[in-house]
């Protein structure tokens, strides 16, 4: 399949806020954070939500972590969670939670991952959230509903779909979206996004400039934001995919993880209604 990922496809579907809006109609966001000493990887996905749109981006914080964060962090509110159970309160007012960038290979994730599958927010699960469940996947595709998002980079994909590479990354990402019931985005140079229902786009747009650490962290943090304020998941995937390329290009060489969401005003206004 030729890439076939391209603006056409979700330009009419981008949330834009209208006149009578407000922040909490706009969308909320969560990023669970890792502890204390693994907190840039949700600063990093929660700026990207916030800058896409999302009215109202909250960093969700076990307790070791929680005034790291708060020292860092501006516009982006910030919550101490000490249990799943409290976790699972606080998303209960969220649209969509990303979880799993820093998050830890640790029992507490997966009671994390599970608590949040019982809210009604969407969820995008990246990163430690999917490499913890490399020898029981089950386990996590059963806390999954069909408009999560699962954003995995090729060894993550192996770890979870161990036999699904050999069919090629078109179909292995199908198969894998119809068997978690769930979207997912298999990065790589070409980005395969598939969903349950049988849609699949290939992403063109790409560029090496984002083999940098932590420019997965930010595209989760995009799709999440693009969620949170109601986009169809599969089609926040596919802009999400695209914009996060074309903010690397724009920003061209030298570009870290951080640099992307700066780049998303100057993206986003190529793609608002004139
Ligand atoms: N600013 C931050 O705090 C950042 C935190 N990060 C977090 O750091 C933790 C560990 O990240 P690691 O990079 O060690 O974990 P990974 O699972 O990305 O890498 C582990 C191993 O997987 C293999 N691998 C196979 N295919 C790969 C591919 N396409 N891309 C990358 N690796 C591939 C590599 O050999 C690598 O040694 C995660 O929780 C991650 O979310 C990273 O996201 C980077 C930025
Ligand atoms: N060579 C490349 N060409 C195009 N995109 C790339 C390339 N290498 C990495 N990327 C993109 O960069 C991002 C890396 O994500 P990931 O591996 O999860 O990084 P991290 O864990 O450091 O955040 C993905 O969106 C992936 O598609």
């Amino acid at each position: 399949m030729k890439p076939s990922n391209h603006p056409d496809l979700w330009r009419d579907a981008l949330p834009w806020p209208g006149p009578d809006t407000h922040k909490h109609h706009r969308g909320r966001l969560g990023v669970v954070s890792g502890g204390a000493l693994r907190t840039g990887a949700a600063r990093l996905a929660a700026r990207a939500g916030l800058r896409i749109g999302a009215g109202l981006v909250r960093i969700l914080c076990p307790r070791d972590a929680a005034l790291i964060v708060a020292a860092s962090v501006e516009a982006i509110m910030v919550d101490e969670f000490s249990s799943p159970e409290a976790l699972f309160q606080l998303a209960g007012a969220l649209d969509a939670v990303v979880i799993g960038p820093a998050a830890g290979l640790t029992e507490a994730t997966a009671l994390n991952l599970a608590a949040l599958g019982r809210t009604g927010a969407a969820l995008i699960v990246d990163a430690d959230a999917l490499t913890l469940f490399k020898d029981r996947p089950k386990d996590l595709f059963g806390c999954l509903d069909r408009d999560d998002v699962l954003t995995p980079h090729e060894g993550e994909f192996e770890r979870l779909f161990p036999d699904l590479p050999v069919y090629g990354r078109e179909v292995a990402a199908s198969k894998a979206s119809e068997r978690a019931g769930a979207v997912i985005v298999l990065k790589g140079r070409e980005t395969v996004i598939a969903a349950p229902d049988g849609r699949k786009v290939v992403n063109g747009n790409g560029t090496p400039l984002l083999a940098t650490a932590g420019s997965g962290d930010v595209l989760a943090g995009m799709i999440g934001g693009l969620v949170a304020q109601r986009m169809d998941s599969f089609d926040a995937a596919c802009a999400a995919v695209w914009m996060h390329a074309d903010a690397a290009s724009r920003f061209g060489p030298g570009l870290i993880a951080e640099d992307l969401s700066e780049q998303l005003p100057s993206v986003l206004r190529g793609l608002a209604p004139a």
